[in-house]
């Protein structure tokens, strides 16, 4: 497991971006800071990649150097992945790419008993692939698990790579316990989860900051 909390780096700065409440509430930024930590990851996550020697022909010569072998298979949830999957996106650049619609079901109005329902999901062909499952917050880590699950229709991934950028500490625990063949990639893990299931001292509503309330 990574987290870039342990470590001074720009994420620290863009973390605190996404939960200071004078910050937050301006969408475009909102949403740049989730791409651009999106891109942090994808360069450390690169680092942990297959490569293989390639040359590389310039206008004066050959240059050896060292390429992804192959491009990953970028995985995220709607709504809040999207912006954090386009930073991903921006850095593995030609990387195929699933997309999943999950929301919290709840059993009443008044209830805080949920079932993640998933209702969407479109994916390519990722047997024998690098998968890199993203979602900005990991709180219960069922919506994880769910769409981590229903990915394995397309496939048994060589590798998959779980990248969150704010985690409760029960989550990051359910997600090692039912998922422990992926790698843990996090911005930060917090104190814990309140009554709602919502992260403290976490950002809040990670969708409806990036994207405007619902009904
Ligand atoms: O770990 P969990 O307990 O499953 O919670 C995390 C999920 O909650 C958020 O999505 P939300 O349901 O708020 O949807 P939204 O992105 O459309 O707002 C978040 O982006 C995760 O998908
Ligand atoms: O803290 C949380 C938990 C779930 N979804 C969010 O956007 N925030
Ligand atoms: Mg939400």
């Amino acid at each position: 497991m990574f987290v870039f909390a342990q470590q001074p780096s720009l994420v620290n700065q863009f973390v605190a971006e996404l939960r200071d409440v004078s910050i937050q509430k301006d969408r475009l930024r909102f949403r740049r800071n989730l791409e651009r930590i999106g891109e942090l990851m994808a360069y450390e996550i690169s680092k942990t990649l297959p490569y293989h020697n390639v040359s590389i022909k310039t206008p004066l010569g050959i240059s050896e150097t060292q390429l992804l072998r192959q491009q990953p298979v970028l995985a995220t949830i709607l709504r809040a992945g999207l912006p954090f999957h386009q930073g991903l996106a921006n850095y593995f650049d030609q990387a195929e790419n699933a997309f999943a619609g999950a929301y919290r079901g709840y059993s009443a109005s008044d209830s805080d008993e949920f079932e993640i329902t998933m209702d969407y999901i479109v994916s390519p062909d990722i047997s024998g692939k690098t998968l890199i499952l993203s979602d900005p917050m990991l709180a219960t880590g069922r919506s994880l698990e769910k769409i981590y699950h229903a990915m394995l229709r397309y496939g048994i991934p060589a590798q998959t790579h779980i990248a969150a950028i704010i985690a409760s500490p029960e989550g990051v625990r359910h997600v090692q316990r039912q998922l422990p063949q992926c790698h843990l990639w996090l911005g930060a893990i917090d104190s814990h989860l309140n009554e709602h299931s919502y992260i403290v001292p976490g950002l809040g509503d990670a969708g409806d900051l990036a994207y405007g309330g619902k009904v």
